[in-house]
């Protein structure tokens, strides 16, 4: 089979492997998102998602393979801040929001954030406000603005997190297990605010809940031994042999 074209796709990944000590984390990884495209990424324990995450943004380089942004910008020679640079925003599993500042002020800070030091000298009071409102509804936040980022429950902190994300405008969010430890109306929140945001960008999602990811109704792909062991919808790689032995199975 030819191998697909990277021209027009947001990320592409071809044969990318790393190994750890002699272990393959990843095993000739080939993966493509498009522009505004969002997909799940499921997989076993040790599957390598967070690995495969960590070599896109820089954090873990591979020992081969082709990793392109936006069709032909060479992830592999960059370090992870001109990476983030790029347009590349990841969300950890656990938030890192300033506990002690108010919702709006940790947004205007992530906005302070993208300006740089030159144009902050001459930043308007006020001039982010347009913004700030704007991702404010988007992260369900608006009527909590004014309250301590630390009084926030840990669903809507994770939901800040990611307002902070957006501050930086990035054309591709990887998102790593947003659900763990969410109450299910605000799992459920999570699927449409996330689904709101790929209007406008591409999302790679790595999560365990099922539910979830039945909720953000997108393809899916099974990694397994650093590898795609399946993809497709939801129902289809669920009904795979090879996904169910993997989760089922030995
Ligand atoms: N820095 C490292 N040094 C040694 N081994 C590592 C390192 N990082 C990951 N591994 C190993 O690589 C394999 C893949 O790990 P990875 O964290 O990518 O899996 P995962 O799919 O994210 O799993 P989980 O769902 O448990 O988070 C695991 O066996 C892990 O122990």
């Amino acid at each position: 089979m030819s191998k697909p074209d990277p021209q027009h796709t947001q990320l592409y990944l071809d044969g990318v492997s790393v190994s750890f000590d002699g272990f393959r984390a990843l095993n000739n990884l080939s993966l493509i998102i498009m522009p505004g495209e969002m997909r799940a990424i499921i997989g076993p324990n040790g599957a390598g998602k967070t690995t495969m995450m960590d070599v896109i943004t820089g954090k873990t380089r591979p020992d081969k393979g082709t990793i392109l942004f936006d069709g032909d910008t060479d992830l592999t020679e960059m370090d992870e801040a001109d990476i983030a640079t790029l347009g590349i925003g990841r969300k950890f599993q656990k938030p890192t929001v300033f506990e002690s500042h108010t919702v709006w002020d940790n947004l205007d800070l992530a906005l302070a954030g993208k300006r740089g030091p030159f144009a902050s000298l001459f930043h308007r009071e006020g001039a982010n406000d347009d913004r700030i409102l704007s991702i404010l509804d988007t992260i369900r936040l608006p009527a909590r603005r004014h309250v301590l980022a630390g009084s926030l429950s840990h669903g809507q902190k994770q939901w800040l997190e990611i307002g902070m994300l957006l501050a930086q405008e990035p054309k591709l969010l990887l998102v790593d297990e947003p659900v763990a430890g969410m109450t299910d109306a605000e799992t459920a929140e999570t699927a449409r605010l996330l689904r709101e945001i790929a209007q406008t960008r591409s999302v790679v999602v790595v999560e365990h809940d099922m539910t979830f990811v039945r909720d953000l109704d997108v393809k899916v792909t099974v990694l397994h031994e650093g590898s795609v062991l399946s993809d497709g919808s939801l129902d289809h790689v669920s009904a795979d042999p090879r996904v169910i032995e993997v989760y089922l199975g030995r």
